[in-house]
């Protein structure tokens, strides 16, 4: 009879042996790329984990050392285990014209979110809320501006209200509550956009799915869907906004049945273009539910980062506060609250660009997961399975793209749009606009469909903040805190500004 330590022996035996021959076949195929780190079986695991804490730098490094090249890395957020980084511009032109049945967003935004574990009813839902995002919210946003601009001033009223003297906020945290109840203003309405419970989950929940997913994606294959078991916060936080949002989505479903498609009093918000947008069989409660969760955790954090990382900017170049205060003020007192008085703050624009520029939100942009073996037009071949990513904050941050790049320039987008030669340089150089060398919104098919949305609502949230408070950084502190990097992704700065 065997023991049982025979019998856990025997299994760690045959997990390693499995682990170590899928390495190496999937190793084989890569050999043609460099390899960042030691590239030895047990060592990449140690690599993988070093890609953790240092992800942002060792892409630098390898950026520097393989000279805007192909390399790879160990990670534990692709199929693969390897993360392949792309930083030429001509193998990013090649991805970008990728058709989406071989080089896919979705593929490797699974990965990252386990969603094959934690969002099994995600996957099998089509991705029918990302035309949404691209067109009636972007249109409806025109002339719903009025209220989005009245819940953001109602909102810094409560979670950033000063009174004559200093106060210290952790300003990450405010500007969330700010960014969800305004955005919300848009999807779904009041009074919901005012509940404080439907606010507190809607932020959590992207938290919980990002603590989740990053736990389960350093667990082996085999545990996964046990460990999954109990993570319970993502499913019950979808279940609770289908408990919160159900009513209101199932009247307007029954409405919309009543009334017909061509309802002159349907309300415009994004339950309304959901249910639009959606096959007959996803018009119900629960898929509806589950896409107004998803546009919340693809807008909140990621406009909250944008707007702290201006505002922290702000906050360490006192200069700059003047001429933006003049150029806001100018454009709100001919146009009023409105997103034509947004469109003229182009310095505001320039200085929001330039601060996610020089801070970075992410490492890594337009990760993609190859379905089918792909040849770019240099030769460089990766094999079906491979995820790539471009090496973006390296190129935001290469002097062969931008001058003086290590400098914050506030005005340096602003002045480019001023003063180019080409035509097309007021428009290239506004923040929404797409460039290789620019990628917070990503590039190609897959780009961020809400970016005029968000761009918009970080310049009205600043807008309104920089003429109505004053601001400093506690202690007087000449620059902006730098924040903490996990991934090759960036959070927030934490400190507090007065
Ligand atoms: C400053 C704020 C934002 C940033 C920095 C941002 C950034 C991004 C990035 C980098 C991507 C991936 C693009 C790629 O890989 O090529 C993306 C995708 C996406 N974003 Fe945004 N985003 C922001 C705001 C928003 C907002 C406000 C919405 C909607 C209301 C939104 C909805 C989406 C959706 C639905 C996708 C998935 C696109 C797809 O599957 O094709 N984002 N965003």
């Amino acid at each position: 009879m065997i023991s049982y330590i025979e019998l856990l022996a025997s299994g760690a035996a045959i997990f390693l042996i499995y682990q170590w021959t899928s390495f190496h076949r999937t190793k084989s195929k890569l050999e043609h790329i460099p390899t960042l780190g030691s590239g030895w079986f047990i060592l990449t695991y140690f690599d993988a984990w070093k890609f953790i804490f240092e992800g942002h730098t060792l892409i630098k490094a390898g950026y520097a050392k393989y000279q805007r090249g192909v390399f790879k890395i160990p990670t534990f957020t692709t199929s693969s285990g390897w993360l392949v980084m792309i930083s030429d511009l001509g193998m990013i032109e090649d991805m970008r014209k990728a058709p989406l049945d071989v080089m896919s967003f979705r593929g490797a935004s699974h990965d990252v979110l386990q969603s094959e574990h934690l969002l099994k009813d995600h996957i099998r839902t089509p991705p029918f809320h990302i035309p949404v995002a691209r067109t009636p919210m972007t249109r409806a946003f025109v002339s719903k501006f009025g209220d989005v601009s009245e819940e953001i001033k109602a909102a810094c009223g409560e979670w950033l209200d000063a009174g004559e003297d200093w106060k210290p906020f952790t300003l990450y945290q405010a500007l969330i509550h700010v960014v969800c109840r305004a955005s919300n203003r848009l999807f779904v309405g009041t009074p919901l956009c005012q509940d404080s419970e439907y606010l507190r989950i809607q932020e959590d929940w992207t938290i919980h799915l990002i603590v989740s997913s990053s736990i389960l994606s350093k667990v082996p294959a085999f545990l996964k869907p046990a460990v999954a078991a109990t993570m319970l916060q993502v499913r019950s936080g979808i279940k609770d906004i289908e408990r919160l949002l159900g009513p209101t989505i199932q009247s307007r479903l029954d409405d919309m049945k009543q009334y017909g498609a061509g309802w002159e009093g349907k309300p415009n918000d994004m339950i309304t273009w959901l249910i639009e947008g959606a096959l007959p069989e996803r018009r119900n409660v629960k898929d509806i539910s589950m896409k107004i969760v998803f546009m919340n955790a693809s807008s909140i954090h990621t406009t909250s980062i944008s707007t702290t990382n201006a505002l922290f900017e702000l906050a360490a170049r006192q200069e700059y506060i003047g001429p933006l205060r003049a150029e806001i003020e100018e454009a709100i007192s001919t146009h009023g609250w409105t997103k034509d008085a947004m469109r003229q703050m182009r310095k505001l624009d320039s200085f929001i660009k330039e601060s996610s520029r020089f801070a970075g939100t992410n490492a890594i942009s337009m990760r993609r997961k190859v379905l089918k073996d792909f040849v770019f037009s240099n030769g460089v071949t990766v094999p079906a399975g491979i995820t790539l990513a471009v090496a973006s904050y390296s190129l935001q941050t290469d002097s062969e793209y931008y001058d003086d790049p290590t400098t914050f320039r506030g005005f340096r987008f602003s002045e480019m749009r001023d003063t180019g030669s080409d035509e097309f340089d007021p428009l290239r150089h506004q923040m929404i606009t797409l460039d290789p060398t620019y990628m917070i919104f990503g590039y190609g098919r897959n780009a961020c469909p809400g970016r005029f949305f968000a761009v918009n609502e970080v310049k009205a949230i600043l807008a309104y903040i920089i003429t109505t408070y004053d601001l400093k950084l506690e202690g007087d502190a000449a620059e902006a805190p730098v924040g903490s990097w996990s991934a090759g992704n960036r959070g927030a700065q934490k400190r507090k500004l007065d």
